[in-house]
């Protein structure tokens, strides 16, 4: 790992790294914030998975997070949407929504995706051993948000490790790429076809299919530009009342898709992790 920038800031330190990804064949960046703490201390950690278009720099240039994580002593983790770099495959029409900064935190099967764009395996496994090696990090108290693509990323990684996260909580998630454009084009570039495939990466899929977590956190925005055709809340709402899994969905009246939505409401997302990770 190396360290690409640190700053002192709200008593601790944000910092930007790189590493060499076996899971993505590529360099990858990522952030992490560690609050103030005590020599040989370990703190429990919260991931921010970003959406489309992001970087690890989106949520820790404009998330706000830091006040709020020194407040409750939580590390703040940031990765990268998707592998970059020479040689890494893009959509061919350079879209936003697949192929660079579009990972959806999928393993993709299909060509010539397959072996780059291994993000579940580098957000689920690859990542989470660099950051218990190299952090002051208590691995047994770990919470999972994200935003839009990065909100289906942390439900689905949730879902299918219901052990690992004592703390899921997603800002204007996908609920159901089975269900969406974005959902349909990335999974059938990165997954094929048959579209049961898709189930392990479609959050109201696997809640259907028996997947369940003590709760749920998800803020909406009203006035977000991708809600009725991309987003679509009433469906995970539909699927976890059939389901008995429960949720809090706040419809957040005239926020956007943004990250002034999403800095608004960082902090009663960090009270959730913080309320469940300590416990
Ligand atoms: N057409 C837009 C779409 C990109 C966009 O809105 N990206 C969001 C996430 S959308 C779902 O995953 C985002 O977080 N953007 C970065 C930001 O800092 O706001 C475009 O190309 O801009």
């Amino acid at each position: 790992m190396k360290t690409v920038s640190t700053n002192k800031t709200f008593g601790g330190s944000q910092g930007v790294y790189t590493h060499a990804s076996t899971e993505t064949g590529t360099e990858m960046t990522f952030s992490v914030f560690v609050p103030d703490h005590a020599p040989g201390e370990n703190l429990p950690v919260v991931w921010y998975l970003s959406g489309l278009t992001c970087t690890h720099a989106n949520v820790t240039e404009k998330g706000d997070f830091r006040a709020h994580c020194a407040r409750h002593r939580l590390i703040f983790v940031a990765p990268d949407t998707s592998p970059r770099g020479e040689g890494v495959p893009d959509d061919g029409d350079a879209a936003y929504d697949f192929g660079l900064g579009a990972g959806f935190y999928v393993n993709a099967t299909q060509g010539p995706f397959a072996a780059n764009y291994r993000m579940r395996a580098y957000v689920e496994d690859e990542l989470p051993a660099l950051i218990a090696a190299e952090f002051p990090s208590d691995m047994t108290r770990q919470g999972i948000m994200g935003h839009s693509m990065g909100g289906h990323g942390a439900l689905t990684i949730a879902l299918r490790n219901p052990d690992r996260y004592k703390a899921v909580s997603a800002f204007a998630p996908i609920v159901s790429p089975l269900n969406c454009p974005w959902g349909e084009k990335a999974l059938t570039g990165y997954i094929g076809a048959d579209r049961d495939q898709w189930r392990a990466y479609d959050a109201c899929a696997l809640i259907k299919d028996g997947a369940r977590l003590p709760d749920l956190l998800v803020d909406q925005g009203t006035a977000d530009g991708f809600l009725e055709d991309q987003l679509k809340p009433e469906l995970l709402v539909a699927t976890c009342t059939a389901a008995d899994q429960p949720l809090t969905l706040r419809m957040q009246e005239g926020y956007d898709h943004s990250y002034y939505f999403i800095s608004t409401f960082m902090g009663d997302h960090l009270d959730w992790h913080a309320a469940r990770l300590k416990a």
